[in-house]
């Protein structure tokens, strides 16, 4: 009896799966949908050197079995013979990318454990010459215990090779009656570090440039010394948002201050003189004079991004991720959200598992986003002093890398209980492509600097303005008698004493109460609200002209100030966060619980600030 002889094509996406199906099979191709799904299968008849036609299928691509995007279930499920309708692959053709050995022998080691017949095409191998690389295919070839061709798929070098090495297969396949035998099953940390050691070992040669590359992974994605490194770069990013904003911020703060000056040494006094100087010029200029900072920031991620560590940065997450629940997929939105949490939401589209998904949906507030530096930074030079702890060590900047790590870790336990609660489910691997180091171009980071500059002031100019403005006028009106406190009087004041007795157990004073109801509009707004109201408050004008920072420290405790810091690290203060929540997920139900379980964090962990403070004396 003869029998339809069959073979699959697997691998990592772009291992030149696809390439290799058509150099083997020309145009004898048959392409239809698998079933229930929209993945397209593909079939094409390779012809052995004996003149026996095979069935060879072109399977998409695939990081891993564990993974759930609908292309790698069908992949995960022909390979293991479930998929209804398709015969089990007698031969496997498992493609390698050359080029980037060490990751495709990540997944390479998953399929070669199913134990069936399997042939490996070590592709690309002209890309690898290129990047200075020479290998070693019989060294390979005895560490995976396959046989390994060599292969340049469009080509067409080492096609006959290939052919032969599949014909031995399937005489194999028929010999052992496809009989199976499974080997043992390693850990994605096992895995990855045994494909370390594989490619390594596999390696004859490499230029100075491909060593220096691959050096600079050994160190930067060490699995003890990875983490550590990510850190201390974050460390030294935060120490550089203080110490170098602080003339830039300065100089736009005098400008600010002599603008007002020049305003009212200019204008007759009245409701807008006021309206000028009390609100856009201490609301809004309050906000302004964190550009430098903002600026700082994103140089640094920007350049992380540009250099190629950002997507190892991500790679070190992975391992962090998977123990809470969270796949490495999770760390691109979650990264952004530092940025701000609208995008970081909208980018959790490309996570396939829907759970996976709502976690890091609903965890995305949690990471620290840019409209919460003016206000870490106001209250940190406010109340932390300028002094160092240790050689280049500022306090400061050592407060605010505190409050983002603060943040991290909230999302990850958040996400934590979240996947052990309200979306049950297991982590599922992911290994991703690292792209080349490169020097970052000066040009593409001073436009991306421009823009991430330019979304800040037009959030000035828009949304904070207007938030401002409305609460200036809430502040001014009705006017007070003579004696009486403005605030007091105030629509504003009634509004802040009724917050007022919700937050005052956690030490909140009522400006502070205040200032959260118009932050709801944006983050910022916080210390807007905060200067306009001092501004008001003053009312004599040489007062108004003292520094927001000046009258913060001279007005709120310690433990006071500590207690909205650790406020900001959880509240959700940001209604289109929330807006962008209900639209992604399709209802009230899981943004209203987003708002539910952060106000609760905020509230219990600003509380909690507030009373060890007092209870430590500060
Ligand atoms: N230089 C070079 N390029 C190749 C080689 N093999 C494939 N490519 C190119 O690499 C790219 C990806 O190849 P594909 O065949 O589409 O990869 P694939 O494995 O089918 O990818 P998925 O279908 O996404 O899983 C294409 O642009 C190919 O032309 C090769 O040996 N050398
Ligand atoms: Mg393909």
């Amino acid at each position: 009896m003869t029998r339809q002889r069959t073979a699959a094509l697997v691998g990592n996406p772009n291992a030149g799966k696809s390439a290799l199906f058509n150099a083997l099979t020309g145009a004898r191709q048959k392409i239809a949908n698998y079933p229930g799904v929209t993945v397209e299968r593909k079939a094409g008849r390779l012809i052995l050197p004996s003149g026996e036609p095979v069935e060879l299928i072109d399977l998409p691509g695939s990081y891993s079995f564990d993974s759930a995007s609908p292309d790698e279930e069908v992949t995960r499920k022909v390979v293991h013979g479930e998929f209804p309708g398709e015969a089990l692959p007698e031969v496997l053709v498992l493609v390698l990318d050359a080029a980037n050995l060490e990751q495709h022998l990540v997944f390479a080691q998953e399929v070669i454990a199913l134990g069936r017949p399997t042939v490996v095409a070590l592709n690309m191998i002209d890309l690898a010459e290129r990047d200075g690389l020479t290998l070693d295919p019989a060294a390979l070839s005895q560490a995976l215990g396959v046989p390994v061709i060599p292969t340049v798929a469009v080509r067409r070098r080492g096609l006959d090779e290939l052919a032969e090495a599949i014909a031995r297969a399937e005489i194999q396949a028929s010999d052992e009656e496809a009989e199976t035998h499974t080997r043992q099953h390693l850990t994605l940390p096992e895995r990855r570090l045994a494909a370390r050691h594989m490619a390594k070992g596999a390696t004859l040669s490499e230029s100075a440039q491909h060593r220096l590359h691959s050096g600079l992974d050994t160190i930067l994605l060490h699995p003890w010394f990875g983490a550590p490194i990510l850190l201390a770069l974050l460390f030294v990013i935060f120490q550089a948002v203080f110490a170098w904003a602080t003339p830039f911020a300065d100089a736009l703060e005098g400008a600010v201050g002599a603008i007002s000056e020049w305003v009212v040494a200019t204008f007759p006094g009245g409701f807008l003189r006021d309206l000028v100087t009390e609100g856009v010029l201490a609301g809004v200029g309050s906000v302004v004079v964190f550009l430098p900072q903002i600026v700082i920031l994103f140089a640094f991620i920007l350049v992380m991004e540009a250099s190629g560590y950002m997507a190892r940065a991500a790679y070190i997450m992975d391992r962090l991720m998977a123990r809470v629940g969270l796949s490495g997929k999770s760390f691109i939105p979650l990264l952004s959200s530092v940025a701000c949490a609208i995008p970081g939401i909208m980018a959790t589209r490309s996570i396939a598992d829907p759970k996976d998904r709502l976690t890091t949906i609903l965890v995305a507030p949690l990471m620290t986003c840019s409209a919460r530096l003016p206000v870490y930074a106001l209250i940190i030079a406010a109340v932390i002093p300028n002094t160092t702890v240790g050689p280049g060590v500022g306090l400061q900047g050592l407060v605010m890398f505190a409050l983002y790590v603060a943040g991290i870790a909230g999302a990850m336990i958040a996400a934590l209980v979240l996947r052990r609660t309200v979306a049950k489910g297991a982590a599922s691997g992911f290994i991703m492509e690292m792209p080349r180091y490169q020097m970052p171009r000066l040009r593409d980071l001073a436009i991306g600097l421009w823009q991430r500059a330019w979304v800040f002031l037009r959030r000035a100019g828009t949304i904070i303005f207007v938030a401002t403005i409305a609460l200036w006028v809430l502040l001014s009106f009705p006017k007070a008698d003579p004696g009486e406190s403005q605030i007091d009087a105030s629509f504003a004041g009634t509004i802040a004493t009724g917050v007022h007795a919700v937050v005052e157990p956690i030490g909140f004073n009522r400006e502070m109460a205040l200032a959260l109801v118009p932050a709801m509009a944006a983050r910022e707004v916080a210390v807007s609200s905060l200067a306009t109201t001092y501004a008001v408050d003053s009312g004599d004008e040489d007062e108004t002209a003292l520094a927001l920072e000046e009258q913060i420290t001279a007005r709120w405790s310690l433990p006071t100030a500590l207690a909205f810091l650790a406020w900001f690290v959880f509240a959700p203060q940001c209604l289109s966060t929330i807006a962008v929540a209900r639209r992604e997920t399709n209802g009230w139900k899981w943004p209203m619980f987003m708002v539910g379980y952060l106000f609760a964090l905020a509230y219990v962990f600003a509380g909690a600030t507030y009373w060890i403070a007092v209870a430590a004396g500060l």
